[in-house]
């Protein structure tokens, strides 16, 4: 038996950063959302008692590394499942790129999985079980709109944002997380105002929703890496309505009202950036059918 899954990008709109935790994750307020760009995920139920992995892309690892080989893991150990599965994944997502791709990918194993096996876990179940691979992976598997607190892990869905073009933008670097974590001073950053990002989902209002966005993580992907501000620059040069680093990085995206400004920021950036994508957010939430 075989599976298709689709596992979107995020982006997030808003990143703030509140205080760093004992345990050592940073306590976070991100309003995230899915966007129309995604890896495929299959997945094939074997006979033997297996996980298989492959990608296909030379910076995926194709082994107990890889976040959807530990998703299946992580199912086949804690249900007692004794059938294996091959997991094929044709990387669209850009690799380490602040777009949650691995996360995706691993929240799709679960969603597919879940099925495959004939599991019976609802999609709270599942995302509580995706908190123990990695902290975006809750909120990809129920993707649509949400706020996400705690490390990451906690899910307070929201409404789909009002509509309009993402231009994403991707420099030829690749960015580790835990090194950004790591560098940001909270005390000396701004901190956006969460709750008016989400007045202005929740009221549908483009232009607030513009005036809103904002990540406390950009200063210091922006201090390790220049080409990110360059992109931002002229991303805001060819007309776009907001501009803002994903996650932490290097990507950036542009919300773009008029069809007319996005063609023009997707030309302008292409060739200069490593990858370029013009896309619409999904707005909806995943089902289990
Ligand atoms: C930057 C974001 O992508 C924004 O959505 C997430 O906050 C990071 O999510 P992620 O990549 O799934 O993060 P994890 O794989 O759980 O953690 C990677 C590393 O990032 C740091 N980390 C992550 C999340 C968090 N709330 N505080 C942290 O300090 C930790 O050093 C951790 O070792
Ligand atoms: N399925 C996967 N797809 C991509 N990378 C993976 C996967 N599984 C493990 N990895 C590892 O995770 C690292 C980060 O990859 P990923 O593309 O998820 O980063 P990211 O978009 O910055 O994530 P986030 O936004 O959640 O911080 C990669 O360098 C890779 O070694």
């Amino acid at each position: 038996m075989k599976l298709l899954i689709k596992a979107p990008a995020k982006i997030n709109l808003s990143l703030d950063v509140l205080y760093k935790r004992p345990d050592g994750y940073h306590e976070v307020e991100m309003v995230m959302t899915t966007i129309d760009l995604a890896d495929r995920v299959e997945l094939t139920l074997l006979d033997r008692d297996t996980i298989k992995i492959n990608s296909q892309n030379r910076f995926v690892p194709d082994d107990h590394r890889n976040l959807a080989y530990q998703a299946a893991l992580l199912l086949k150990e804690r249900f007692n499942v004794k059938q294996g599965v091959s997991i094929m994944i044709e990387k669209m997502v850009p690799v380490a790129a602040g777009l949650a791709g691995g996360s995706s990918d691993a929240a799709a194993a679960l969603r597919g999985l879940n099925k495959l096996w004939g599991l019976g876990l609802s999609l709270d179940e599942l995302a509580e079980l995706g908190a123990e691979i990695g902290s975006d992976v809750s909120f990809c598997v129920y993707g649509g709109t949400a706020l996400a607190t705690g490390r990451g892990e906690k899910i307070m869905q929201l409404p789909a944002p009002p509509t309009c073009w993402i231009v994403l933008a991707k420099p030829f670097i690749g960015v580790s997380t835990a090194e950004v974590y790591r560098k940001l001073n909270v005390n000396a950053v701004k901190h956006p105002d969460t709750k008016e990002m989400i007045k202005a989902i929740e009221t549908n209002d483009f232009g607030k929703m513009c005036n809103e966005v904002g990540n406390v993580l950009e200063d210091v992907t922006l201090g390790l890496h220049p080409e990110v501000a360059q992109i931002k620059d002229q991303m805001q040069r060819f007309g776009a309505d907001a501009v803002l680093m994903s996650g932490s990085g290097p990507t950036v995206f542009s919300l773009v009202e008029h069809d007319s400004r996005m063609h023009r920021i997707y030309n302008g950036l292409r060739g200069f950036c490593d990858q370029v994508f013009a896309v619409r957010m999904l707005g909806e939430r995943h089902t289990l059918d």
